[in-house]
């Protein structure tokens, strides 16, 4: 299978190297266009993939089109696309919003896949969802889903409603846990800590809370239960994050990031 990717940004360039690490494709088989020259000229130097600046060098060339570009750059590259892509090729899109039909018909391409990951791809840690056209067959579905895996977890969803739900979940939600993270440092300097022991403090906090989490069958709130002694400092916060509704606020934090993943499929 030769894989090609469209848009060397943040999440293409952690694909195209997972996927090159991995045993599934050789460097032979693994290519990656961009348009900018400056992204062209850093690409040349990284040996994993061949580079492309040409979609009508590579396009033909393709099994499996894997679009990482801005969901806005999507329309004036599909009618870029549409004239060189051939029946049976499939597309992958990672692209926020877009809807399979919307690619379909863009692309003149049946075998169409959806997918949601989030950055923390970059180090192997990151979760994927997916959902497929009914042209793709399952036997292709199962070494897409071994590529995404190449990222870190995948999680196929039965519709594409959970894309832009996953969007506003696991697809944005990393930065919801760095928003966290940042008001924590920012209370430690306030403090009086230092920006590194401001840093050590709150990423170790967070990462000792992710290994409980993940090493028990026991739901945040019962770890919450934990360490929150009663009449106690934590019951302190706790509460003042009750009262000041901060649960509700994140709800809909992540609610906003889904209904703008909806809107931006109709934008096209
Ligand atoms: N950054 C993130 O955490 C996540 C991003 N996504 C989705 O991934 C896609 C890419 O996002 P990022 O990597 O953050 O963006 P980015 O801006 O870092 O990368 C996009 C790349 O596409 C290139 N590009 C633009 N138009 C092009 C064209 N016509 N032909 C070839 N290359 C072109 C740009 O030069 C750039 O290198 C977006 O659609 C976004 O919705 C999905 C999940 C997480
Ligand atoms: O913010 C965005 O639109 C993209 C999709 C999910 C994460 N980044």
């Amino acid at each position: 299978m030769k894989v090609l990717v469209i848009g060397a940004g943040n999440m293409g360039l952690i694909y195209a190297q997972a996927m090159s690490k991995s045993k599934l494709l050789n460097k032979r088989n693994l290519m990656i266009l961009d348009n900018s020259p400056e992204k062209l000229q850093s690409l040349k130097k990284i040996s994993q993939f061949d580079v492309y600046d040409r979609l009508e060098d590579c396009v033909p060339l393709a099994d499996l089109i894997f679009f990482a570009v801005k969901p806005y750059h999507s329309e004036d590259l599909f009618q870029k696309i549409k004239p060189l892509a051939k029946q049976g090729q499939i597309a992958i899109s990672i692209m926020a919003g877009v809807t399979i039909a919307t690619l379909q018909e863009g692309l003149g391409l049946q075998k169409v896949v959806r997918a949601m990951p989030n950055l923390p791809a970059q180090v192997g840690k990151g979760v994927t969802s997916y959902t497929a056209s009914d042209a793709v067959s399952r036997i292709e579905l199962l070494t897409i889903e071994n590529l995404l895996d190449t990222t870190g977890k995948s999680l196929k969803v039965s519709s594409e409603k959970y894309i832009d739900a996953s969007t506003g979940i696991s697809g944005s939600g990393p930065a919801y846990v760095f928003y966290f993270m940042q008001s924590m440092m920012e209370a430690a300097l306030k403090m009086g800590f230092s920006a590194n022991d401001s840093k050590l403090l709150v990423s170790h906090t967070f990462e000792g809370a992710v290994e409980l989490f993940n090493q028990s069958d026991l739901s945040p709130n019962k770890w919450m239960e934990k360490v929150a002694s009663k009449g106690g400092t934590t019951r302190a916060a706790l509460d003042s994050m009750e009262d000041n509704n901060v649960k509700e606020l994140i709800k809909e934090a992540a609610y906003a990031a889904f209904n703008r993943a909806i809107e931006l499929g109709k934008e096209k």
